[in-house]
């Protein structure tokens, strides 16, 4: 599904938050959204994915105003995993997996074959079948991070939006989680801190600064030495290998 943002912005009172954001987000890939703290990453997730409405422009999913679309559908075809999930309930984690569910039932009664096998694959592809029985209160953040995600794929989204997702996850589990949401056919939006990752495993990138979309597009056009230094004020070293980018190395640039 194509996302388009055309004129985007969202103030508190007076004070932009976010200012004329025009973006395209690809079907199918995975779109990083980067940027320094405060800079509205979080903001422009939220109103791509329907969570806020906007103070100026609009978005559109494959030339559908989303703000036309009904809420149970978009429920149906957008899934959201925040930064700090919270459920406020006392539930096991396969409960909070079949919270996915929700928006595809019919009545509020039992799971049926088809929610129990998509919760069975989210799941499996997030390595969370281990923790199926155990209370959500009891989890650390990084599997708490897995479960979400379980329950976004239990969705069966049409779009992902992600908030920093790997902000708990330790080496390993960042780079499985990052070959994951690789791996899926969905349109993905991801808030991302580490620029590494991002240009690792990323398709495109948007590059937010001070509430305005600086750059947009591949990721190798929007992470470059240029950029890193003019927005984030480090100075780093970009490598390519087998068409992926890494980042050399980073050190604060001196004139800031
Ligand atoms: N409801 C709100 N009321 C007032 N200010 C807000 C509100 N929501 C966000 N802001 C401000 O808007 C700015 C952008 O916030 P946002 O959370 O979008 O940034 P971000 O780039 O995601 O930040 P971070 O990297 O720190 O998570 C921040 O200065 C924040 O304090």
């Amino acid at each position: 599904m194509r996302i388009v943002a055309q004129e985007l912005g969202w103030s508190v009172g007076e004070r932009p938050i976010l200012a004329g954001a025009s973006l395209s987000v690809r079907p199918g890939a995975l779109t990083t959204v980067l940027g320094p703290n405060g800079t509205g990453k979080t903001t422009l997730v939220h109103l791509l994915a329907g969570l806020r409405t906007p103070t100026t422009g609009q978005v559109t999913y494959d030339e559908q105003r989303l703000d036309g679309i009904a809420h149970r559908e978009r429920a149906r075809r957008v899934a959201v995993v925040e930064q700090q999930p919270s459920t406020g309930l006392e539930l096991t984690v396969d409960q909070v997996v079949a919270l996915g569910r929700i928006p595809h039932r019919r009545s509020l009664r039992g799971l049926g074959r088809g929610d129990e096998q998509a919760c069975a694959e989210a799941m499996a592809r997030t390595g969370t079948e281990h923790l199926a029985g155990r209370a959500w209160s009891t989890l650390s953040g990084g599997e708490r991070q897995r479960v979400q995600l379980a329950r976004a794929l239990a969705q069966q989204p049409e779009v992902l939006f992600l908030d920093e997702p790997t902000n708990h996850l330790d080496l390993r589990q960042q780079l499985r989680f990052m070959e994951t949401v690789r791996s899926l056919a969905i349109t993905t939006v991801a808030v991302l801190h580490d620029l590494d990752l991002a240009v690792a495993h990323g398709d495109d990138a948007v590059l937010l600064s001070r509430g305005e979309v600086v750059a947009a597009g591949a990721v190798g056009d929007v992470v470059t030495v240029e950029q890193v230094r003019e927005v984030f004020g480090v100075e780093t070293e970009i490598s390519e290998h087998d068409g992926r980018h890494r980042l050399r190395w980073q050190r604060v640039t001196e004139d800031r």
